[in-house]
């Protein structure tokens, strides 16, 4: 599937101003979720990973005890991309924080 442009700084600037649970610039978008618990947190990971293959779009995904370290970025684009704040969009709905 082809891949969108990676956004313009402009685009990038407007984009994190309406995720404030995220960071980032233009090599990738970040969050970090704590959940209760290990359990929890591998559970939280799962959900995910389901609207990650429901978009065609994964993140990388450090899991620490109870909390999840997540990045977004399009590989084959070589930066942050709409499809990137598509899938924090998402993930923000499974866990708004
Ligand atoms: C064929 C398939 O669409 C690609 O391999 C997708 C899968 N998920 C992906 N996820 C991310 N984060 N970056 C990609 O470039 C990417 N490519």
């Amino acid at each position: 599937m082809p891949r969108p442009p990676r956004l313009s700084p402009d685009e990038l600037t407007a984009a994190l101003s309406g995720l404030p649970l995220w960071s980032g610039d233009g090599t990738g978008l970040h969050r970090s979720i704590e959940l209760p618990g290990f359990p929890d947190a591998v559970a939280a990971l799962v959900r995910i990973g389901f609207v990650a293959e429901e978009l065609d779009h994964h993140p990388d995904v450090d899991l620490r005890w109870r909390t999840l370290h997540v990045t977004l970025v399009t590989h084959s684009a070589g930066g942050v991309t709409g499809l990137d704040v598509d899938l924090a969009r998402r993930v923000d709905a499974l866990f708004p924080g």
